[in-house]
C-alpha cells in the first residue's frame, strides 16, 4: 500500500490553501466599507491582504472591527484603521471556523475568540467563512469539541451543570493554568452528542447558569470558501 495522502494537504500546503480561500474572500471588500476582522490562523491572510490592498491603494476608507486582540494587533501592523464595535452593522466579516456543515452552521472558538466573533458577526451583513477542506464536517461535533466561554466566578458549579447534559469535555488548559479568555473568562471544551437538534443545544447551553456563549454559529454565515487541493470550491447557504 502506498500512502494515499495528497501533498497539498501537508501542513505547510494547508497554509497555502488557506491563503487562497482568504484572497477570494477578500475580494468582496470594498472602498468605504466597515469589515469585522476575524480570528485564527486563517483570518490572518485575510487581514493581511486587506492591509496589503489597503497600501497598494486598491482599497480605501476601510474600516476594520477586530473580533480579539490578537486580530487587533495584526489590523494595525498591516496598516488597517480600527474602530471598536458600535452598534452599526458592518457590511462584511471575515472568518475562519472550525467546523462547517452542509449548511453552513459551524463550530467556532477552538482559538477562544468565540463570543467577540459571535457579538461582532452578528451584525455583519454578510459573514463569510475561510477554510480549508479539512474542515468540512456532515454533522457538528465530528471532529472538533464545542468550545463553551464560561464565567471563571463559580467555574466548577457551571461545568458540572454542563455535563448534567453534556458529559465528558474538559476545561480548556494553558499549560499549567485554565485558559483565559480575552473577556477574562474560562472555556469549556464539550463533546456533543450524536443527533442532537443544534438549535435546541444551543438554547439549553445558554440557559445554563454561568454559561456566556458558545461556539455554535447557526444561520450566520452566508457563504464559505473552502480550498481543497483542486481548487476552492464557494458554498452559499
Ligand atoms: O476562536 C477562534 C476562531 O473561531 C477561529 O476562527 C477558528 O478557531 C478557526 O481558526 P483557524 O483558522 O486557525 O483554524
Amino acid at each position: 500500500m502506498t500512502d494515499a495522502t495528497h501533498p497539498l494537504e501537508a501542513p505547510e500546503n494547508l497554509e497555502a490553501l488557506k491563503k487562497e480561500a482568504a484572497l477570494r474572500a477578500v475580494a468582496l471588500v470594498q472602498s468605504g466599507q466597515r469589515v469585522g476582522l476575524g480570528t485564527g490562523s486563517t483570518a490572518k491572510y485575510a487581514i493581511e491582504e486587506l492591509g496589503r490592498k489597503i497600501a497598494a491603494g486598491e482599497l480605501s476608507g476601510v474600516v476594520g472591527v477586530s473580533t480579539s486582540e490578537a486580530s487587533e494587533a495584526l489590523a494595525r501592523a498591516v496598516g488597517i484603521s480600527t474602530e471598536p464595535l458600535d452598534p452599526r452593522p458592518l457590511d462584511i466579516a471575515i472568518d475562519g471556523a472550525d467546523e462547517i456543515a452542509p449548511n453552513l452552521d459551524l463550530v467556532k472558538g477552538l482559538g477562544g475568540a468565540l463570543v467577540r466573533e459571535k457579538v461582532t458577526e452578528a451584525q455583519a451583513r454578510r459573514l463569510i467563512i475561510i477554510a480549508d477542506h479539512t474542515k468540512l464536517v456532515t454533522r457538528l461535533g465530528e471532529k472538533a469539541p464545542l468550545p463553551i466561554e464560561i464565567l471563571q466566578f463559580g467555574f466548577l458549579s457551571t461545568v458540572e451543570r454542563l455535563r448534567e447534559f453534556l458529559p465528558g469535555g474538559r476545561l480548556r488548559m494553558n499549560g499549567a493554568r485554565n485558559y483565559v479568555t480575552d473577556n477574562g473568562n474560562f472555556i469549556f471544551d464539550a463533546q456533543l452528542p450524536e443527533g442532537f437538534d443544534a438549535r435546541e443545544l444551543e438554547r439549553r447551553i445558554k440557559g445554563t447558569l454561568g454559561v456566556v456563549d458558545t461556539g455554535l454559529f447557526l444561520g450566520m454565515a452566508e457563504r464559505a470558501f473552502v480550498a481543497a487541493p483542486g481548487g476552492v470550491q464557494e458554498l452559499v447557504r
